[in-house]
């Protein structure tokens, strides 16, 4: 306590001293005490040290009990606040511990450090009671909510790939294929039908019982059909389930199916595209292996569809349970095909269909597997390497129905399979096809085994979506081109051939103003020279004979006489009947139509001479030619098949010279007798005056025939 008493004496000592020493006031109590804190000096019981609070921190010794006895074991120092072990000393903490116990619990005096620590806690209890009450109720909170939101999403996603019959709007069947493709026919078409303004390939789904089966039923498959999304999948944008117009609507690819494409002689495949289309197939075929469905069940070249980019996607996949069943039984029984004509249209059909189906379905173990689709792959990669169809057997005239029975029996052990034309085939592309359709369904590749060796083989650089489409859309414009050229090749070729129709109904002047949209006006002829001619008793001759026998008589003369004018300059203006009529100087003038025509009437003369009916050998036919030279008009007449026509005065002449003549005489009027005399080349004889109806006496003549050339006796 002395020591205390120094201590307290000594430091309030200083503290006064201080206060004088600054001219403070000594009797200020607080301010002396202010002097006393945070100070450090050495006292009688070593060095003392005050706190900010004017507190000593003290020096203190640690005993531990040991043996029986208190011992010193260390030593803590106040003012600097260490520690020291007393040397040789060891301290034993509670419960035998080497370390000091905390200095505060693990909570906190308070427990303010976990209030909800159950285990320390004193509300442990009860905590533990509400979240045993509480947790379940939350886990069945979360989960009902998960719950709800995958079937609502479910209900959603099914509701929007429902469709309702009355917004369907099927179009008139049309040929599946585009202008590039094939020729329509009922095999080759697909049912369409708008829905929202889109047009949709819409396939028939066959159901058997109600609205409510069909739900439970298909809702889920139909659901993940449409979440179904690749670039080589033909998309599936919905389904209608209202009884009887069940359908699901199937994007529409513009091109028509693989099938279509390669029947098409007129669009040309390299192989650069080739690989492109197969390449497609696989890809497809590939997400379907991985997807759901897990198969195809039933792949074809039908059912890979070529888009407006030329790139294929698969069709026609899932919703096993509702197509319309087409499988045919290898013990079809033999059906009466007068009776079930539809029948046999139909077997005939679905025999064709299992053309691409492996030889255990058809056998009838399993109705699909990937194997399956593999081998049916195969025969679209024969199809694509050879054009020449599915199955095709060099030298073979099976029918399909024989076919998938040999496939499915395997006759002769030997495997019955399509005929590879190695020659044609690249490289590798024989081997693959080989050991995709091999027996054995465990020895055909997967798809991406398959997918690999068509890269290597095809030697394809680049699987890059630019390029690809690049090439295809450079082998389309190649494509076009020759399309194009073909077609114009076809345009100019019809257009020869009605301008050549035109011509030989109408001279060559006219019908190049008609066809160059402008007007024919009647044009008035100062001197032309017409032709008659007529067969003599050709009435009583149609009356003995058949109309045909008539019809045969006259074509052959007339054909003769057709290639006869052809070395003259005329024009042939008609036939009636037996009359032939010709006429020289129009449409184009010429100076010497009377000699063109006298030149050819006795060509025509000594051809007749010659000529023998065919169904009265014996007899000669008598010609009675008649010529008149003189003014005339010509012009078309009539828009609907129109004629060029002669007009006047001087074709009624011509004509009646013709009906005054006589059987194989050339009867001329005055006016051509001095148009001929004029040439001097002809030999003409007089027939002296002649009553005409009409025309009253005329002079007339004989043509016998031309000085140097064909003289009248060779006619009589
Ligand atoms: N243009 C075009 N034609 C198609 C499309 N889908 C099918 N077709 C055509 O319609 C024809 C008939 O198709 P489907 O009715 O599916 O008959 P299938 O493919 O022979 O047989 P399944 O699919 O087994 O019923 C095919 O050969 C194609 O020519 C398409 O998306 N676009
Ligand atoms: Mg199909």
């Amino acid at each position: 306590m002395a020591a205390i008493a120094y201590d307290t004496v000594h430091i309030y000592a200083h503290a006064l001293n201080e206060t004088l020493a600054f001219g403070e006031d000594p009797y200020d109590g607080r301010r002396l005490a202010e002097r006393v804190r945070n100070r450090t000096f050495e006292g009688v019981q070593g060095w003392v040290t005050l706190d900010n609070n004017g507190d000593r921190e003290t020096n203190y010794m640690m005993y531990s009990f040991q043996d029986g006895k208190m011992k010193a074991v260390g030593y803590y120092f106040g003012h600097s606040g260490e520690y020291e072990d007393v040397p040789g000393t060891m301290i034993t903490w509670p419960a035998g511990g080497l370390t000091p116990p905390p200095d505060a619990p693990y909570c906190g005096f308070d427990e303010e450090k976990c209030p909800f620590d159950l285990r320390h806690s004193r509300y442990g209890p009860i905590y533990t009671l509400g979240l045993a009450l509480i947790l379940p109720i939350i886990f069945l909170l979360v989960g009902y909510t998960i719950y709800h939101r995958h079937t609502v999403e479910k209900k959603v996603a099914f509701k929007t790939c429902q469709l309702r019959s009355q917004d369907i709007t099927p179009i008139r069947t049309r040929p599946a294929t585009s202008r590039n493709s094939l020729p329509s026919g009922e095999e080759n078409s697909c049912r369409l039908a708008e829905y929202k303004n889109t047009v949709y390939v819409m396939k028939e789904l066959r159901v058997d019982g109600n609205r409510a089966t069909i739900r439970r039923g298909i809702q889920k498959e139909l659901t993940q059909l449409c979440e179904l999304n690749h670039p080589n999948l033909a998309r599936i944008y919905g389904a209608c389930l209202e009884v009887p117009n069940c359908c699901v609507l199937i994007d529409h690819c513009s091109k028509g199916s693989l099938q279509d494409i390669l029947k098409n002689e007129s669009i040309k495949l390299d192989w650069t595209f080739r690989w492109s289309l197969i390449m497609d197939i696989v890809k497809g075929l590939e997400y379907l292996h991985n997807s759901f469905l897990k198969c195809h069940g039933s792949l074809k070249s039908t059912n890979c569809v070529v888009d407006s980019r030329f790139v294929v996607k698969i069709t026609d996949f899932g919703l096993w349970m509702l197509r319309k069943k087409k499988r045919i039984s290898m013990e079809e029984p033999k059906f009466d095909a007068l009776h079930l004509n539809n029948n046999a249209v139909t077997l005939l059909k679905h025999a064709q269909d299992q053309l691409w189906t492996a030889p255990e379905i058809l056998r009838g173990g399993t109705e699909r597997s990937q194997k399956a689709d593999v081998y049916s792959f195969a025969l679209i990669l024969h199809e694509i390497a050879f054009r020449k169809g599915v199955f095709y057997q060099e030298g073979s005239q099976l029918s399909p129905k024989d076919i998938i029975t040999r496939v499915a029996l395997s006759l002769s052990g030997v495997p019955f399979r399509p005929t590879i034309l190695e020659k044609d085939c690249p490289a590798g592309l024989s081997g693959l096809i080989k050991q995709c359709w091999a027996e054995t369904p465990e020895d055909r590749p997967d798809c991406k085994v398959i997918g690999a060796a068509v890269r290597r083989i095809s030697g394809m650089k680049s699987e890059n979506i630019l390029d690809n489409l690049l090439a295809r859309m450079e082998h389309y414009a190649d494509n076009l081109e020759s399309l194009v050229q073909e077609k114009t090749a076809q345009v100019l070729d019809e257009k020869k051939r009605a301008e050549d129709l035109l011509e030989r109904l109408l001279p060559r002047t006219v019908a190049n103003q008609l066809k160059h949209g402008g007007t024919v006006h009647p044009e008035s002829f100062d001197s032309v020279t017409v032709f008659f001619s007529d067969i003599v008793g050709f009435t009583a001759m149609s009356a003995d004979s058949s109309p045909m026998e008539v019809v045969d008589m006259l074509n052959d003369l007339y054909t003769c006489f057709d290639d006869i004018i052809g070395n003259y300059d005329v024009y042939k203006v008609e036939t009636i009947g037996d009359a032939y009529v010709v006429v020289s100087g129009l449409p184009e003038r010429n100076s010497n139509h009377a000699a063109e025509i006298a030149r050819m009437a006795l060509e025509m003369l000594r051809a007749v001479q010659t000529f023998r009916i065919r169904h009265r050998t014996s007899e000669q036919l008598k010609l009675r030619i008649g010529i008149h030279t003189g003014p005339c008009a010509a012009g078309v007449v009539g828009r609907k098949m129109p004629r060029y026509c002669l007009f006047g005065d001087t074709v009624n002449t011509a004509s009646r010279m013709e009906t005054y003549g006589m059987a194989l005489r050339i009867h001329v009027s005055e006016t051509t007798y001095q148009a001929l005399c004029l040439t001097e080349r002809f030999l003409l004889e007089a027939r002296g005056e002649l009553e005409i109806k009409g025309k009253g006496s005329q002079r007339t003549y004989w043509l016998l025939g031309e000085k140097g050339g064909i003289a009248k006796e060779s006619f009589v």
